[in-house]
């Protein structure tokens, strides 16, 4: 039975108890007794029935207000972590860009001093083969005085450049002093390394740049020393600067192996 059918059988019993032909019936008191009863039972249900509604109201805004809570403090994180992944993106950019200030020269964007040095000491305590060359451009200070120091530059930056091209990802190449570059190839014997060398000085003479219309190049001298087990890098730089010497010495646009 559904309540409207409940209740309008309430309402059928109350119309007969109301009506005055049955008054003094004996069934009459007691109809009376349980349509009472039932009336206090269903307010009872009606207020039972508020309550728990009141009641599921206030949970159902209780969990509003705190999935509110949770979706602010949620979105003040992302935005937090946003703040966070960008100053750490940030200081990750600054400390590359110091990492590269401070191993590679400004000018050449090539491997400066320090890091050859770095890198001859690491293969020395590794015991590791190794052949350098130090290159040094001829006669630059002609074109320094010509063309001016920013002409002189650019032939640098270009020389750089194309040594950069030819050098195997293993080799490192660096700019060793102002005109003088230095070659580090790692597990090379000395032929090899020659072979590069000569490969790198044919390739730098075809360098040219432009300046007041006239196409301008340059040769390269080279002196290349293989390490010797047990000697220390200092000793292999002073044999290549050696035969760098002897190269200039002997007319420039050469490359010379120190002898073993
Ligand atoms: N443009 C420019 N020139 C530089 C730089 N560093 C050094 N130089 C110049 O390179 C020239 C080197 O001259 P020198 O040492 O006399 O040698 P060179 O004229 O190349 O002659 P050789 O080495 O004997 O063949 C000087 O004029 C320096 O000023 C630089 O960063 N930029």
């Amino acid at each position: 039975m559904t309540r409207r059918d409940e209740q309008a059988l309430l309402e059928r019993v109350e119309a007969l108890l109301a009506e005055p032909d049955h008054a003094g019936h004996p069934l009459h008191e007691v109809l009376e007794a349980l349509a009472a009863q039932y009336r206090s039972q269903q307010h009872q249900l009606e207020r039972l029935i508020s309550i728990s509604d009141r009641y599921q109201q206030l949970a159902l805004e209780a969990r509003q207000v705190t999935q509110k809570r949770y979706e602010r403090s949620l979105r003040r994180q992302q935005k937090l972590s946003r703040i966070s992944d960008g100053y750490q993106a940030m200081m990750r950019e600054r400390n590359q860009a110091l990492h590269q200030a401070s191993t590679h020269d400004p000018l050449t964007q090539l491997a400066n001093r320090r890091l050859i040095d770095e890198r001859l000491r690491q293969l020395e305590a590794a015991g590791r083969p190794y052949t350098l060359a130090l290159l040094d451009i001829d006669r630059f200070k002609s074109i320094n005085d010509r063309h001016g120091h920013d002409v002189g530059d650019r032939l640098l930056v270009a020389i750089a450049a194309t040594m950069r091209e030819v050098l195997r990802e293993s080799d490192l190449c660096g700019r060793w002093g102002g005109e003088e570059f230095i070659l580090l190839l790692a597990e090379t014997r000395l032929d090899e390394a020659r072979r590069i060398v000569e490969r790198l000085r044919e390739r730098v003479s075809a360098v040219t740049i432009t300046s007041c219309e006239e196409r301008l190049s340059v040769t390269l001298s080279a002196g290349i020393s293989e390490h010797r087990i047990g000697e220390r890098h200092l000793t292999t730089l002073q044999r290549a600067d050696q035969a760098l010497l002897e190269a200039k010495r002997n007319g420039r646009d050469r490359c010379l192996t120190a002898d073993r």
